[in-house]
């Protein structure tokens, strides 16, 4: 049986007495409502209705004509292009209106459930916010359990099929009572037992509780139902009364005709020239009765056995009755004028029945009479609020945590493989030598003490095999061939007169620092110079190892003044030491580097993750501020960051012996500071991408050029000029610059090279929110 089909007949002793539209208070008003996305075409347009309180109004029409933009500007969360929406005389988002906040309960047409929660949860989730106590809410949970038919408790959302989802998100938006309902196609995948036991329930709601209801759906014939129906095509009204006075003037059986035949003639209500009906003002002075509704709705009786609503029914108020709870007295405040002290009839039940089943929220519907403003953290109801963010975030947490584990370790592990594959020293590289002075390498004989022959294979012994894996060579064509052919990284000639040079030199001290002859002993370094790097280590050992030979042979023969190059040729270090490995140049950046893309990921991630779910605006919407949801990020967010950062330390530190030469709190400060800074930006491509993929890219399109440029990998100093002054103004140069600072140089809070690592971290964070306020205020419009 559809809709349409219910019997008409009135009720009799069980209709509600007449109640004037007027008499009743506006419980939502749009009026010359226009809309466009962009530069898209108008998606509302001159559009003006009114929701009486305590009714139900459904708007209908086809898809993308408009209805969720519409509820969206009602609920505050999409800005008009013009025009104005009250609710209760006010506009939301002001502190007299309080929505959002308690008095409104929405229900989006997503899901807009967090999967990993239980319904259990869910329910405690939104409760919480709302300000209710955890033996009410479970209460209510029950209650609404049996209602609607949901799974137990226990069960995962995302286990859930889709009409169970959504029943969920249904009872969601009841469970605090609100005074006003939103309903953004509730009844979508809902089979049709239950949607019009939905729909029996959302009638019951507006007689015993004065509650208004706004929903949409595409389903002509269950928006029989309502009080008031609103025909909307192409964002405008084509026509706004009750069913039955549709039906009348039209002179049709069914709304679908009805319809039908306003989109033929597609003559908005707002249009003054407009005949099909009155001017909006005009339209709400009709009086309207709910008897009209109460006749188009369902209409079924106990004596009906072949109506399956009439047991499903017999179930909503069996579940009423069960709870058998006293009316408390000031209840009929809460009822409509003319229908507070009716004595209506409903499936032969006493309403009022069913309304002293309400009675335990009564101190829920009290709270929201106090509604004190939810857009500013203050009091009890902040702490609700963010008691129950923090459960959010804990439980989210906690059902991931395996991924929160590999989150923690992740900065950990990226760090250890950067020091483990990049700036250690190069090693068992393959080297050359062609010895002139010996030959046959074979006869190569170490000597202790002064002895000044064949000094060459003293000094050969000296190379550290661990770096350089020697291949001897008996000329130097030889050597030269293998070199050509990428068999070794080049080759050292050691002249036959390597001995008598070494002695020379020394004595001549004026010819001692002649590198073209290698040191003076005019030996020959010749390397594949491709790699700069092997090439440098080359160098370096080579040059270590003859500073060593030098010096035992000046121990050996007792003489400081002869053979003393090494010495003055490497001076002692003003910072680092003279083993310092590439590492240690990269370690502070790339701390920074990693520390602050999590953060941008994460950030970033949890946000896209809420908003495209619709968690985000439910909760904003339920009265949670911007503010609330931030704070309690970053709370969450430094805690992860904390541990990230101390794994982080600990690994450079004990598994590959970075040092920190400065105040190891500073170092922590700055990384901070600069995951602060990472996770500002981390919400602008929030607010800036719909989609996880393109803030993928937009965070990857940044991750490089901020690598690459801050310094992190090569100095900055290498960089074209210009460059070089882009660069300097990057989040993460100047920072990179002071953690080195701090690291390898022990610098403190004052010095000119570490504070603006700190403020340019702090100006970002700041640039960054500005983005976001900007362009959060953009995305509304
Ligand atoms: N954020 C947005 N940016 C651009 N266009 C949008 C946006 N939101 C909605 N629209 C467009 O506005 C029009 C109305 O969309 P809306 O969601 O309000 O329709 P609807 O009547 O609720 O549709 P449905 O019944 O299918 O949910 C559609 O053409 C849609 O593509």
């Amino acid at each position: 049986m559809s809709f349409n089909e219910l019997p008409e007949t009135p009720r009799g002793s069980e209709s509600v007495p007449n109640v004037r539209m007027e008499d009743r208070q506006d419980a939502v008003s749009v009026k010359h409502a226009y809309k466009s996305y962009g530069k898209g075409e108008q998606v509302l347009s001159n559009l003006t209705m009114t929701v009486k309180e305590g009714t139900i109004y459904t708007l209908l029409g086809s898809s993308g004509c408009g209805k969720t933009t519409l509820l969206s500007s009602i609920v505050g969360m999409t800005e008009l292009d013009k025009g104005e929406v009250e609710i209760f005389g006010h506009k939301p988002g002001t502190k007299a209106c309080g929505i959002p906040g308690k008095k409104i309960g929405y229900m989006p047409q997503e899901i807009a459930l967090y999967g990993e929660f239980t319904i259990r949860e869910v329910m405690s989730y939104f409760g919480v916010i709302h300000g209710m106590d955890s033996d009410v809410i479970e209460d209510r949970r029950v209650f609404l359990t049996r209602f609607l038919n949901l799974p137990k408790g226990n069960r995962y959302i995302r286990n859930l099929s889709g009409g169970q989802q959504r029943r969920v998100s249904f009872a969601t938006a009841l469970l605090h009572e609100p005074r006003i309902l939103i309903l953004d196609e509730p009844t979508v995948g809902v089979d049709p037992l239950l949607r019009r036991n939905i729909w029996q329930h959302l009638l019951n709601l507006a007689e015993t509780r004065n509650t208004t209801v706004l929903i949409t759906t595409h389903y002509i014939e269950e928006a029989a139902g309502a009080h008031r129906i609103g025909l909307m095509r192409n964002g405008r009204l084509l026509a706004e009364d009750s069913p039955r006075r549709l039906l009348h003037n039209y002179g049709f059986e069914k709304l679908e005709d009805v319809f039908f035949k306003l989109c033929q003639e597609d003559k908005p209500v707002n249009d003054d020239n407009s005949e099909l009906s009155p001017s909006p003002e005009k339209n709400i002075q009709h009086d309207i009765h709910l008897e009209d509704a109460e006749n188009l709705a369902f209409e079924v009786s106990d004596s009906d056995p072949s109506s399956n609503l009439a047991n499903n029914d017999k179930n909503v108020v069996a579940i009423y009755n069960e709870r058998n709870i006293v009316k408390p007295n000031n209840i009929n405040d809460e009822i409509p004028n003319g229908t507070s002290n009716n004595n209506k009839m409903i499936n032969g039940k006493n309403a009022n029945t069913k309304r002293d089943s309400w009675a335990p929220f009564q101190a829920v519907v009290t709270k929201h009479e106090e509604d004190e403003t939810t857009l500013r953290c203050r009091g009890v109801g902040c702490y609700n609020r963010m008691r129950a963010l923090f459960m959010k975030n804990f439980l989210c947490m906690w059902r991931n945590i395996s991924f929160v584990f590999f989150v923690f370790c992740l900065p950990a592990i990226q760090a250890a493989l950067f020091c483990a594959a990049i700036g250690g020293q190069p090693r068992s590289l393959p080297f050359g030598v062609v010895n002139y002075e010996v030959g046959n390498p074979i006869g190569c004989y170490t000597t202790a003490g002064c002895s000044l022959t064949n000094m060459s294979c003293n000094f050969l012994q000296l190379i550290p095999n661990e770096t350089l894996k020697l291949h001897y060579f008996n000329n130097e064509k030889m050597a030269h061939d293998d070199a050509l052919q990428g068999k070794i990284w080049g080759y050292l000639l050691i002249p036959s007169n390597f001995s008598e040079s070494v002695i020379q030199t020394g004595v001549n001290k004026a010819d001692k620092y002649r590198e073209d002859s290698f040191l003076g002993t005019h030996m020959k370094l010749a390397l594949d110079l491709t790699s700069q790097q092997i090439a440098y280590t080359v160098q370096h050992v080579l040059s270590l190892a003859f500073q060593n030979f030098n010096q035992r042979l000046s121990r050996a023969c007792g003489s400081n003044d002869t053979i003393d190059l090494p010495k003055s040729l490497i001076a002692e270090p003003i910072y680092g030491s003279i083993d310092s490995t590439f590492r240690e140049f990269m370690a502070p950046g790339i701390i920074l580097s990693i520390i602050f893309f999590m953060s941008v990921a994460l950030t970033g991630s949890a946000f896209i993750t809420e908003k495209k779910e619709g968690m985000l605006n439910r909760t904003l919407i339920s009265g949670v501020s911007t503010g609330e949801i931030i704070t309690a990020h970053m709370i969450t967010q430094y805690i992860v960051m904390a541990g990230q950062t101390l794994l982080v330390l600990l690994v450079m530190i004990f598994m590959f012996e970075v040092e920190i030469k400065g105040s190891t709190f500073l170092a922590i400060a700055l990384t901070l500071a600069q995951g602060t800074c990472g996770m500002a930006y981390g919400f602008l491509i929030s607010v800036f991408c719909t989609e996880e993929r393109n803030a993928i890219q937009m965070a990857l399109g940044s991750f490089y050029p901020n690598l690459l440029l801050s310094g992190v990998v090569w100095p900055f100093e290498s960089m074209p000029v210009i460059l070089r002054q882009i660069a300097m103004f990057l989040p993460q140069t100047m920072a990179c610059e002071a953690m080195r600072s701090i690291f390898s140089r022990g610098w403190g809070f004052m010095h000119p090279k570490v504070w603006p690592g700190f403020a340019v971290s702090l100006a970002w964070s700041l640039v960054f929110w500005g983005g976001v306020l900007i362009l959060a205020r953009y995305r509304k419009k």
